[in-house]
């Protein structure tokens, strides 16, 4: 299913008046891709991602996975958050089996999770409970949780942002096997070139004030990536040059504002 957004506007109150986050946003994300949304801090990634994920709605614009308007969430539209918030009481199983619950028969559940843990190669640690694991397992879990509900696009917010840079890249690995196997459709936000680069089919470079779409960036590298390869280091040398431009921009603006005050 490919999921389309158009001319998606969106703006909050501030101080007293409207600040416009999001500006003529127009996407399509193909059925199996992975794409990335990548931009300074506060360019709207997350306020864009949970108006996919139906939590929020836009100003104006429309949004449609497969071709059905998106309204409000569905199971069609799996989230990961940068917090894994599993269920403390439940053991890493039982946390995967949660969302499933009247959707299939018991035993039925039970083979999904194990399925889906062992894709996130969790399979010895079904029966332990969250607060045994360490900070990139629990996540893993919460990635088999949401995979486990079968959804037709993955939503990643910054899933890695919590973790120290030697389990992100693990993470990294572990994702892009996921992919690899399920071909999942993924939108991913994160703030790291190197990530979003690794990862990415196509990476989405946004700017601010207000969040638009920069640039549209197709990652043509091989899979499974080889983190050593001349050619990512010129994505990220290409992707660091725009923000670069976009951030001196910024920081201008701030110059300007601060001094007419
Ligand atoms: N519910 C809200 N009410 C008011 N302003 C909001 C709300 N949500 C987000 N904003 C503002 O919208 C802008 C974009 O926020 P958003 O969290 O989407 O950016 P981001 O690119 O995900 O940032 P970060 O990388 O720091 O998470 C920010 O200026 C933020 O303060």
């Amino acid at each position: 299913m490919f999921l389309s957004i158009e001319n998606v506007e969106k703006s909050f109150g501030k101080d007293g008046r409207r600040e416009l986050v999001l500006q003529d946003i127009n996407l399509r994300v193909e059925e199996g891709e992975f794409v990335s949304l990548l931009g300074p801090s506060g360019c709207g990634k997350s306020t864009l991602l949970s108006i996919v994920a139906g939590l929020g709605n836009p100003d104006s614009g429309r949004l449609q996975l497969g071709g059905r308007d998106i309204r409000k969430p569905g199971k069609e539209r799996g989230m990961v958050f940068q917090e894994a918030a599993l269920f403390p009481w439940l053991n890493v199983e039982e946390n995967v089996m949660f969302p499933l619950k009247g959707s299939m028969s018991r035993d039925r559940m039970r083979e999904t999770a194990r399925h889906h843990l062992r894709l996130v190669q969790l399979s010895q640690y079904g029966g332990h409970h969250p607060h045994e694991l360490s900070g990139g397992m629990q996540q893993r879990v919460s990635i088999a949780r949401a995979l486990a509900m079968d959804p037709a696009v993955l939503l990643m917010d910054e899933p890695f942002g919590a973790l120290d840079e030697q389990t992100r890249m693990r993470l990294q690995d572990v994702l892009e096997g996921i992919w690899i196997e399920t071909k999942k459709t993924i939108l991913f936000v994160t703030h790291s070139i190197q990530e979003a680069v690794r990862l990415s089919d196509r990476v989405i470079v946004m700017g601010t004030h207000p969040g638009r779409i920069l640039q549209d960036i197709p990652i043509r590298l091989g899979r499974p990536r080889n983190l050593h390869a001349g050619e990512m280091a010129e994505y990220e040398a290409h992707i660091l040059g725009l923000l670069k431009t976009e951030n001196d921009k910024v920081e201008e603006e701030e110059m300007r504002h601060a001094a007419s005050h």
